[in-house]
């Protein structure tokens, strides 16, 4: 099996602080994986651990086969990251600004094809030639999908994608990480919604205090057990 996300015996220690206690994970192309955890848990730790924002005490984090620690910049290709507030040029329109990142990694693309990215992306034409510093946080996040989309990435990382969303732009988010994910995207997510989680998830891992204490198949969790879940780990 190829996976395209791996975490081997992952551990990251912080001055005075043990953040993630070597941490086994695989992701598949296609599963969306949705880290859950009260705050603190690590699964922010988890998330820049693959992205080489930080370095492993020891372990190692791997994407598509390739160790991130090793090969930094390589690893870059394959990613995409999604924050809670995506980062954008203000001044520059939603347009302009996946021109110049779908550039920065290589892909040059005309107007229509950056509009058509935008548009699957749910963004309107009118919306896309409008500043940046002009869009709601669900807008700023279809540009960072844009982005992702146009710049092939095999895999995106999400940190509280759908944190202070309204629900019609988290159920937008949401319809769209599943049509990414029949298209072969994996996408590991961290939230702390165990009920977005259920729903556009394959895999729900639950982390408690640096470890992943449970894994389970989303498919296979009803309400009862989903409810279970959500007072054994994620209530204070
Ligand atoms: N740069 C840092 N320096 C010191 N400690 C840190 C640092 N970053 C994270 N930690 C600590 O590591 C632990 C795990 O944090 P992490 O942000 O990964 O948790 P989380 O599950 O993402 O929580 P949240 O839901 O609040 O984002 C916490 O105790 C946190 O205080």
């Amino acid at each position: 099996m190829n996976y395209i996300l791996e975490a081997r015996e992952l551990r990251k220690e912080y001055p005075g602080r043990l953040a993630l206690r070597g941490l086994n994970l695989q992701i598949a192309p296609g599963e969306v994986f949705c880290l859950l955890g009260q705050n603190g848990a690590g699964k922010s730790t988890t998330i820049n651990l693959f992205l080489g924002f930080v370095a492993p005490t020891s372990g190692a984090a791997f994407v598509n086969g390739v160790e991130v620690a090793a090969q930094p910049l390589k690893i870059k290709e394959y990613l995409a990251y999604i924050p809670e507030q995506v980062m954008l040029y203000p001044h520059l329109t939603g347009l302009e600004n996946l021109s110049l990142f779908s550039s920065l990694a290589g892909f040059q693309y005309k107007e229509p094809e950056l509009q058509a990215y935008l548009a699957r992306a749910g963004l309107s034409t009118e919306a896309a030639r409008r500043r940046v510093g002009t869009y709601s946080k669900g807008m700023r996040q279809k540009v960072g999908i844009a982005i992702a989309v146009a710049k092939h990435a095999k895999v995106l990382l999400l940190d509280e994608p759908t944190s202070g969303l309204d629900p019609k732009a988290s159920n937008e988010f949401s319809e769209l990480l599943r049509q990414l994910s029949a298209e072969g995207t994996a996408v590991l997510m961290a939230t702390h919604d165990i009920f977005r989680a259920k729903e556009v998830g394959t895999r729900v891992g639950i982390m408690r205090e640096g470890k992943l204490v449970d894994v389970r198949p989303t498919a296979a969790l009803n309400a009862h057990e989903l409810e279970q879940l959500y007072l054994t780990y994620m209530h204070d």
